[in-house]
Formats: C-alpha cells, sequence, structure tokens
C-alpha cells in the first residue's frame, strides 16, 4: 500500500485529507506528522487516520510527502526531516515557495506545486498545478488525483503562473466571503435583518456562479441580461464604475500576487 504522509495538519490538510478519504484512500494509507496535539486528535477522531507529533520512521516509508505547513515554517520542517527523506514525490501547498528552492532544500527533483483554496473543504475546491521537470508522468498523475479529490484542477505551464492562481482561486474565497459581508451589512442598512441578507448574498454567489458555469456566454453578457435600461442594477453598476470598482479590485489581485513572489524571496 502507497503510503501519504502530510507534514502539517491545519486547514488544508484537512481538506486534502477529507477529500482522498472520500475518493477511496483506506485511512490506513495516510499520516500526519502535526505539532499540537487538539489537532492531532481532531484529525484522527475525525478521518481515522494516524497522527504523529513527530516525524518518524514513517517518512522514510513515504511514497508521497504533501508540505502542508505555513510558508515560513517550510524550510524548518524539511531540515528536521530531512535525515529521514526517502525517495518520493513532494506536493508543496505552500503559497510562493519556488521548485527551484524545494529542490535545493528537499535535495528532490520530484517536485510539484499546488494551489488549493478552502472550498476544497465542502469537495468544491480549485487547485492550480506546476511540475517540476523531474517529476514523471506517474508523478503528475498522482498529484492531480489528490487535488481532484478535493473538486477541480488546472495545470499550469510556467511557475510563475502559480501566483496568478494564488490571486484568482487561492485567495479568491477570501474576496467572495468579503462581499458576502458587504452585502449582509447593506441589507442590514436597508431594513432586513443580519440573517435574511446573509441568505439571500449566499444564494445569489451560489446561484450566479452555477449560471456561469453551465453557460457558454461570457460574463458581460450574463451581466447585460441583469441589468435592464435605466433600471436598477445599472444604477448599482453605474456607481461602481463611477468609483472605479473593478481597477481597484484588480490592484488588489495584483497585490496578492505580488505578496506570494515576495513570500518567495523572504522565506528562501
Ligand atoms: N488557507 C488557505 O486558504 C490556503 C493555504 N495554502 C497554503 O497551505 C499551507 C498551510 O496553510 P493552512 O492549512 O491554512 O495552515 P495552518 O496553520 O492551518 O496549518 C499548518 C499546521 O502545520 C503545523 N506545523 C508547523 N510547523 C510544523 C512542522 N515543522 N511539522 C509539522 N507541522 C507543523 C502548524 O502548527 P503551528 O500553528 O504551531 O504553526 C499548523 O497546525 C500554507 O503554506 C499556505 O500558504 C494554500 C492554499 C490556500
Ligand atoms: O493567505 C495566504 O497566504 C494563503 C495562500 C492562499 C490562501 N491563503
Amino acid at each position: 500500500m502507497s503510503i501519504t504522509v502530510f507534514v502539517g495538519g491545519g486547514n488544508m490538510a484537512r481538506a486534502i485529507i477529507g477529500g482522498l478519504l472520500r475518493h477511496g484512500r483506506p485511512a490506513s494509507s495516510i499520516h500526519v506528522v502535526e505539532p499540537h496535539e487538539a489537532t492531532r486528535v481532531a484529525l484522527q477522531h475525525d478521518f481515522g487516520i494516524a497522527a504523529h507529533a513527530q516525524a518518524d520512521a514513517v517518512v522514510e516509508q513515504a511514497s508521497l510527502l504533501v508540505w502542508a505547513v505555513k510558508p515560513q515554517m517550510l524550510h524548518g520542517a524539511i531540515e528536521s526531516l530531512r535525515h529521514r527523506l526517502a525517495p518520493c514525490l513532494h506536493l508543496s501547498i505552500a503559497a510562493g515557495i519556488t521548485t527551484d528552492t524545494l529542490a535545493v532544500w528537499l535535495g528532490s527533483e520530484r517536485i510539484v506545486r499546488a494551489m488549493p483554496n478552502t472550498p476544497a473543504l465542502v469537495g468544491k475546491g480549485m487547485t492550480g498545478l506546476f511540475a517540476r521537470a523531474g517529476a514523471s508522468a506517474a508523478d503528475r498523475d498522482e498529484a492531480q488525483a489528490v487535488a481532484q479529490a478535493m473538486g477541480q484542477s488546472l495545470w499550469v505551464e510556467q511557475e510563475a503562473q502559480l501566483d496568478a492562481v494564488t490571486a484568482i482561486s487561492g485567495s479568491g474565497p477570501a474576496y467572495v466571503f468579503y462581499f458576502l459581508e458587504a452585502m449582509r451589512e447593506a441589507g442590514q442598512q436597508m431594513g432586513l435583518s443580519a440573517d435574511q441578507a446573509y441568505q439571500l448574498a449566499v444564494a445569489t454567489f451560489e446561484g450566479a456562479a452555477a449560471l456561469a458555469a453551465d453557460s457558454t456566454e461570457p460574463p458581460e453578457v450574463l451581466r447585460q441580461r441583469v441589468t435592464s435600461k435605466g433600471g436598477t442594477t445599472y444604477a448599482a453598476t453605474t456607481r461602481l464604475d463611477e468609483l472605479d470598482v473593478k481597477a481597484r479590485f484588480i490592484e488588489a489581485m495584483q497585490a496578492c500576487r505580488d505578496r506570494a513572489a515576495e513570500m518567495a524571496r523572504q522565506f528562501s
């Protein structure tokens, strides 16, 4: 049986593990190395997997090591396990840290970087993938199988594009939640309860996303269909344009992309 070991058992590891189990991976094939006792107990309880306080011999048996610690912790985590590392596929989900850096830290070329997102927790994730040249076709297949256990996936051919993936889908759920907060607040100001406004807003995102996914038409056309001439939507979108919201939003996403690139320099 091939063994998968997660280093770091936080939010994203939990999302990936849940997906793998739903897709039929045996719990006995999954191990986690995680320093927090409460997190280990929760992982064991919720998933029936083995959780270890410190890396032990299981790391040497891994065919897949998933690096799921914060970017600033990654070098230290690799160093602490370096003496245990056997040939295997390395899948890193750390934002920013490049495969050039990882190859030096790991002493391996079999590396795939993934940028998932938190909707993976409910099987609706979107994951960007980039494979280093030293990853084999079988390694790519394995990384893609892991990503697709969480939802959809997409390969990029240039590593820098993963920073753009981060700016769209990796961090993107936070933008949606930000808009949900604004819509809830606006609804309250207009006389609805917070719960009513939130229900309306969440259902609207869900419905609009489903409509976009189902449609062959671009979002501009879908937006025009909502917008009656001189009507209410026109009033809203005109105000958005006056405030230059689209340009400001693009700037925010560029800041996200730039931060990913900066983290690569900062933590390497
Ligand atoms: N959250 C998100 O939306 C996304 C996150 N990512 C990436 O995923 C990675 C993990 O993020 P997330 O799951 O949110 O982070 P979390 O902080 O929830 O999880 C990381 C866990 O790893 C533990 N840890 C720290 N050092 C070690 C070590 N040496 N060995 C084993 N475990 C260790 C942490 O403990 P402690 O708290 O003590 O540090 C923590 O429990 C990050 O690199 C991030 O860039 C990628 C896409 C989306
Ligand atoms: O905020 C972060 O750095 C991570 C990476 C993408 C989403 N969360």
